[in-house]
């Protein structure tokens, strides 16, 4: 689904990924790993077109995305993304909030899902309300059901669980389990929060510097060995 080859990205002069290298299959969660300002959020950004890369090849399903493809352009190409901090509209309420994932989607297909509410029933029952009024784990499973009304088939999470109660990471981790093996859409998972990505990983690449130092698969890399390659 997504194949990204040598990608560089600047902020400036100031230089933050490097020849990075990345696929993420339709089925599969591939984890993206590393400490604090390694460049996880970067490469997010870069693939959403938040922000432009500056050098490398990036496509999804085989077709070409220009290096400074805008947002909504790769939105209505199949990418939906959950930023770092969730960017819900805290004066609109959640179904406003929702309804903005139409923008990418024909008249007919403007609507919000039965299955939506059934992953995050919370939402339904808080509709009217304004997204600002949520607590934080529900304005986070709001952020993840606004990226999934626009019907992707790539889904970007940055660090779904930062500052959530425990029994609402469990409900995210159920939800991402459940797309994943809905087999519809390939899921890049960015998390800081070891055991949740351990977890549900299927693939894993780890960032340290802007560069990728490691690429595994659940099957062949032991907790231990990818624990040590993310504490480094
Ligand atoms: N808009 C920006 N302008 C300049 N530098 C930036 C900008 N955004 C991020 N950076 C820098 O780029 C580097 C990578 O940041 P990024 O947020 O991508 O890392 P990260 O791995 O996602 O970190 P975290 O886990 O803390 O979110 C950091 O040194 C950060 O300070």
């Amino acid at each position: 689904m997504l194949n990204i080859e040598n990608l560089t990205l600047h902020y400036g002069h100031s230089q933050i990924l490097y020849d990075v290298s990345l696929s993420a299959e339709v089925g599969k969660v591939t984890c993206l790993m590393g400490t604090n300002g390694v460049g996880k959020t970067s490469l997010l950004k870069a693939i959403s077109g938040t922000h432009p890369r500056s050098g490398g090849e990036m496509s999804l399903d085989g077709q070409s995305v220009a290096r400074t493809a805008k947002p909504y352009t790769l939105a209505k190409m199949g990418v939906g993304y959950v930023p770092q901090g969730r960017d819900v509209f805290p004066l609109m309420t959640v179904r406003e909030n929702l309804e903005t994932g139409y923008a990418c989607l024909d008249t007919a297909e403007r609507m919000v899902s039965d299955e939506i509410f059934e992953l995050f029933p919370v939402l339904q029952d808080m509709r009217n309300r304004r997204g600002g009024d949520l607590s934080g784990g529900q304005q986070q499973q709001l952020a993840i059901a606004r990226a999934l009304v626009t019907k992707p088939k790539l889904l970007l999470l940055d660090e779904p669980t930062e500052g959530i109660q425990p029994n609402i990471i469990k409900q995210i981790g159920d939800v991402i389990r459940y797309l994943r093996d809905q087999g519809e859409m390939a899921i890049v998972l960015v998390e800081q929060f070891f055991d949740f990505a351990h977890e549900l990983g299927d693939d894993f690449v780890v960032l340290n510097r802007g560069r990728v130092t490691l690429r595994d698969k659940a099957e062949t890399i032991s907790r231990d060995k990818l624990l040590a390659s993310v504490s480094i």
